[in-house]
């Protein structure tokens, strides 16, 4: 598999602060990828960086074999990195059908498959943004960034205020996105466990560096060093969300 991005060395911050230390790590085509820290250690600043929104100070950042280090942000947004920010920032004024398609750029994803992946989102088309759940919020915003056809999702805490069902209906979405589809994904998360149970690698950031990197499998089965790292794990822990199509999610068929 190639790589399609990776951290070199990336310091980076707000102004004069330093919030990533000499971050490295790398990501390869069609895999996904768990974020995962307790409070504050830099993991959305991560993604701001990677969007372009921080001031980086030395490193290099390659995305799909381009150094993007110094790239304007609106270039990056429109270089297959689809971005489902922690705010979701849905157009609270648009219906839901024109959220979708006000970002729509050509490709295999369009308005009949995102409604296909998320029924609920067709239900509610002519219905506006601020009329929506915080599950369905989540949905359009992961439909809006689908729309973009990008070749990594980005999702910052998408569990982030949910209601337990929903959670595990969007965990099994994402799953499903990179093992179907072959979407890659950065996924940063509160919720370990989950997180672990939907990606293939992680990486575990401490005051802005990575202290800890390897496969999700590996590090959701031991329980000690995932409590070491994020004060996790030591108790029984939810059980990994079923591979079934959770009622009123329709999946895609293979390559389609
Ligand atoms: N826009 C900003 N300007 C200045 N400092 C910021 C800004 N955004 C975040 N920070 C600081 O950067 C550090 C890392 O924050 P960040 O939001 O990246 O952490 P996080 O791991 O995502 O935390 P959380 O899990 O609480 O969302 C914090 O000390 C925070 O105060």
């Amino acid at each position: 598999m190639s790589e399609l991005l990776a951290f070199d060395q990336v310091t980076a911050g707000y102004g004069d602060a330093v919030v990533l230390d000499r971050m490295s790590f790398s990501l390869e085509a069609g895999k996904s990828l768990a974020i995962l820290g307790r409070n504050g250690v830099g993991k959305t600043t991560l993604l701001e960086t990677l969007m372009g929104h921080t001031r980086v100070m030395s490193g290099s950042i390659r995305w799909n074999g381009q150094d993007i280090t110094r790239m304007p942000s609106h270039r990056r947004a429109r270089s297959g990195l689809g971005w489902v920010p922690q705010e979701r920032e849905v157009f609270p004024s648009l219906t839901v059908e024109e959220n979708l398609t006000v970002v729509a750029t050509p490709g295999p994803w369009n308005l009949k498959r995102v409604y296909e992946l998320f029924p609920r989102l067709q239900e509610r088309r002519s219905n506006y943004g601020n009329q929506l759940s915080g599950g369905e919020q989540q949905m359009l915003a992961i439909g809006r960034a689908l729309m973009t056809n990008p070749k990594l999702l980005l999702l910052d805490e998408p569990m982030e205020g949910l209601a337990p069902i929903i959670v595990e209906e969007l965990a099994l979405v994402v799953k499903l996105l990179c093992e179907s589809e072959g979407l890659a994904s950065v996924v940063v998360e509160q919720h370990p466990v989950l997180t672990l149970s939907m990606t293939h690698h992680a990486i575990v950031l401490e005051r802005g560096q990575v202290v800890h990197a390897g496969h999700s499998q590996a590090l959701a089965e031991d329980t000690h060093l995932l409590h070491g790292l994020l004060g996790v794990g030591q108790r029984p822990q939810p059980s990994r969300p079923s591979m079934d199509a959770p009622a009123g999610y329709t999946l895609l068929p293979q390559g389609a």
